[in-house]
């Protein structure tokens, strides 16, 4: 008998193995590894998706016919994870302390991730006694398990059923992931042969002549859709259909692709010229590219230096060695202007893949991939799981970005992802930022990365003049702590000039929160440990964890007193306030409110850069990626919010954001300026932005964490205990850490428990664990154990998490 090893659709670890099945004889020609299938577990009545990840034979017919359950059904035809997938994704579950399915599902679009639907069979009608359950049925013996139309009362009574085993719920599974078929025609006969055709007929027969004529108009045309013919000549589908059968024309079925909204592309954009230090760069990269060996690059260029032209170049040349390509950009800067820039370069064979397309556009995007119709992928951190085959490069771009981490199960990194499908395929992988995080950097400084250094701007051969301003000094002058006069008169001039400016609001560790100015009250959420943030739109307080809102206070609960104000400033305050002080400037705001709505950052930017406002405001959202040409300002209004981050990495951030948002300036013909505005004019990570100097920061910061011990000198892995009793939290954390203590190297270093840095989030209390550590050939066989302890745990109500190499630590 064949057997089908099968991940089912249970997130735990007693289910974290396949789980072997019977395959049916109907089915034995069908399933293959790869593809999803309904499984019954536990008592047999419920059905699960599976993922199958292997297909045996079994020796012990008699034996395993009695005892393995048989799958019920396939929900594909074909494969949907490859076994390069199969096995990435189950070695990604081991790194990352995740459960094979999440991975799987992770690694797919969400069209194919089961829905699940009850539904309530009744078994034996003459047993049930309550009128209202036959209400219920009212004559059907299937019912959907819809919440909302049973009552509360109701749910009882149906539990008793159940277990009397008058009622059945049954589970259905809906399979989303079908493609849409549409039908299209062609002409099949020479023009001459349509005239002649219409000649033929009656001459009551209009309709026929008119589709006669367009024919011989359309005889050497390509497929068209019969659904426009209908439409357009008010041809039904019975003409079309008799239209075949006189061999007028052929039709066929196709599969419909739902084309998200793309733009005009205006032709092919022909390649740059690369400079010289570019073309280096280029040469390296491509000669990895046909060696076909695995190497990895990190490309660090300075903002401008044209690292875009460089993975461009590389993906030709992929392409042309008949490989395919990723390249995975942060959501944020998968604006029009970069898909323009790479589709305008390759076309269709370019698939996008980010958050603005709806489930069906990006499974259908996903099935272009995996026809092997694109070669070249597009898109934002889960791209790095494209079906491609041949694949000969995968490019990161900006890859010191905080969001290639999944923050959330399964937490894996692109970067290691893009590693493990690199050695799989021999492929080769760029890193490119201007500010390389220090675990990528440190890996060049090691030879295990290979370095590629830009340092001068393409177009303009300095980076813009940079200045910082002391905030304490000018608060003094004007006793404004948003706009000094400096930055006030650099963007008048600029006005003049009919120049842009980049305003920057650093909204990172900054709360716009109310405090009383006489007695110091902050409004706190009552749920979590959390000041409340002032919203001006709605003149409420709102909690960003949980949602809790209040209205604005006007006196202060504590003391009475009337002076309760916000505290810090949103950029909708930012905005108001600046065009209060330049009122013939026209303004645009960039933040989280004025993004919500589909497309709308495409609109802001597109307006921007047709010049129909004179200076563009926003969250750190306007730091990276924009290529404006008339920017010659940028100001930073509050470079150091984010230093006072109780994280490790809180000057790598400053830093990073600082040097970027610079970097929008001077990018064309004109010079540009850079303003940071600062309380701490003074420190490292702001001075050495101001100059650009990447490599004097990475010298520097090293030292310190080499000197407390961080990364990347030692890894870590955080675990997380979250329990509304905070005993029980607490509880749970000591035990683990002493049983830590007994079971890792000793140079190990085990820190904790200790409440995090938001102790209290939803009324759940959080503790932690860190584990530092350099080498430790224990590690994996103890975090595999606390794995099955977390199961013991969570039966108690504790939520546990692990995290490897976690971005906060705080
Ligand atoms: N070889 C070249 N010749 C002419 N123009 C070029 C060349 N290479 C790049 N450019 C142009 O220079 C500008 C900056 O290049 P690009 O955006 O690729 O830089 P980058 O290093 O990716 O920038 P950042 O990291 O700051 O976003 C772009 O407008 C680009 O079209
Ligand atoms: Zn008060
Ligand atoms: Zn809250």
């Amino acid at each position: 008998m064949l057997i089908a090893n099968v991940i089912v659709d249970v997130p735990t670890l007693q289910t974290n193995r396949p789980w072997a099945y019977g395959i049916p004889k109907q089915l034995q020609d069908v399933v293959t590894p790869g593809m999803r299938v309904q499984a019954p577990f536990g008592n047999g009545s419920r059905l699960l998706q599976g993922f199958v990840v292997s297909v045996e034979t079994d020796n012990f017919t008699e034996f395993s016919d009695k005892k393995l359950k048989l799958i019920q059904g396939v929900l594909d035809l074909e494969p949907v994870l490859n076994p390069e997938l199969i096995q990435l994704g189950q070695v990604m579950a081991k790194q990352n302390f995740a459960f094979q399915i999440s991975m799987f599902q992770t690694m797919l679009p969400n069209f194919f991730r089961a829905r699940y639907e009850k539904s309530l069979v009744l078994m034996e009608p003459s047993k049930v006694m309550d009128e209202r359950v036959h209400q219920l049925f009212a004559d059907r013996d299937e019912v959907a398990f819809n919440r909302e139309e049973i009552p509360d009362e109701l749910l009882s009574v149906l539990k008793r059923y159940q277990q009397q085993k008058i009622i059945k719920i049954h589970y259905h599974i809906k399979n989303q992931a079908k493609s849409k078929l549409v039908r299209q025609f062609k002409a099949q006969q020479t023009a001459e042969n349509y005239l002649r055709l219409r000649s033929e007929l009656k001459l009551s027969a209009t309709k026929q002549a008119r589709m006669l004529t367009y024919l011989s108009e359309h005889s050497n045309d390509e497929w068209r859709l019969v659904s426009a013919l209908e439409k357009e000549f008010n041809f039904s589908s019975q003409d079309v259909k008799k239209a075949e059968e006189k061999g007028w024309l052929q039709t066929e079925y196709v599969e419909a692709y739902r084309q998200p909204e793309t733009m005009n592309l205006s032709g092919y954009a022909q390649p740059l010229t690369l400079n010289f230090e570019q073309f280096e760069a280029y040469q390296t990269i491509q000669q990895a590219l046909i060696e076909q060996k695995k190497r990895t690059f990190l490309l660090e260029g300075v903002t401008g230096s044209g690292k875009t032209e460089v993975y461009l170049h590389s993906i030709a040349q992929a392409l042309e060695l008949g490989k395919s390509a990723i390249m995975l950009v942060p959501e944020i800067t998968l604006t029009p202007q970069m898909v323009q820039r790479v589709k305008g370069r390759f076309g269709a064979q370019v698939a996008v893949l980010h958050s603005g397309l709806s489930d069906g556009e990006r499974y259908d995007e996903w099935r272009r991939i995996n026809q092997g119709t694109a070669r070249v992928v597009v898109g934002a951190r889960s791209a790095i799981f494209a079906p491609v085959e041949n694949l000969g490069l995968i490019i990161i771009d900006e890859e010191h970005e905080n969001s290639y981490k999944q923050d959330d199960n399964p937490r894996y990194h692109a970067r290691e992802v893009a590693d493990w499908r690199a050695d799989f395929h021999q492929a080769t992988v760029v890193l490119g930022s201007a500010t390389p995080s220090l675990e990528s950097r440190a890996r060049a400084q090691k030879g295990i990365y290979t370095l590629l250094h830009l340092q001068q701007r393409v177009k303009n051969n300095s980076l813009p003049r940079a200045e910082i301003i002391d905030m304490t000094e000018s608060l003094k002058v004007n006793g404004d702590d948003l706009y000094s006069k400096k930055l006030i008169e650099a963007i008048k001039a600029r006005l003049v000039r009919h120049e842009q400016t980049v305003l920057m609001l650093n909204r990172r560790g900054y709360a716009n929160f109310m405090m009383c100015r006489d007695c110091g009250y902050v409004p706190m959420c009552p749920n979590c440990d959390l000041a409340m943030t002032v919203h001006a739109d709605t003149h409420r307080l709102e909690c960003h964890v949980c949602g809790a809102t209040q209205s604005l206070p006007y006196v202060c609960p504590q003391c009475h007193s009337k002076r309760i104000r916000p505290f810090g400033t949103g950029t909708q305050k930012a905005e108001m306030q600046l065009q209060k002080l330049l009122p013939q400037a026209k303004i645009l705001r960039m933040d989280n409110d004025t993004t919500r709505r589909k497309g709308s950052v495409e609109k802001l930017l597109t307006s921007f850069g047709r010049q129909e406002a004179d200076i563009l405001i926003g969250t750190q959202m306007i730091a990276k990626g924009l290529d404006f040409p008339n920017v010659t300002l940028v100001g930073v209004l509050n470079a150091d919010t984010s230093l006072r981050l109780p994280d490790f990495r809180a000057s790598e951030r400053t830093f990073q954001l600082i040097t970027q948002v610079a970097g929008r300036a001077g990018r064309a013909d004109k010079a540009g300026e850079v303003l940071i505005q600062t309380f701490n004019p003074q420190h490292y990570a702001i001075q050495l932005a101001k100059d650009q100097d990447y490599e004097r920061f990475y010298q520097q910061e090293m030292r310190l964490r080499h000197q407390w011990r961080y990364a990347p000198y030692y890894y870590s892995i955080q675990i997380k205990f979250v329990h509304a009793d905070e005993m029980q939290a607490v509880q749970a954390a000591m035990q683990t850490a002493e049983w830590l203590k007994n079971h890792v190297a000793d140079n190990t270093m085990i820190f904790g428990p200790a409440p995090s840095g938001v102790k209290r989030l939803k009324n759940k209390y959080h503790y932690q664990v860190l584990i530092r550590y350099q080498h430790d050939a224990q590690l994996e066989q103890a975090m595999t154990q606390l794995m099955d302890d977390a199961q013991k745990w969570q039966a108690k109500g504790v939520q546990i998490s692990i995290d490897r190499d976690p971005l906060n630590i705080g």
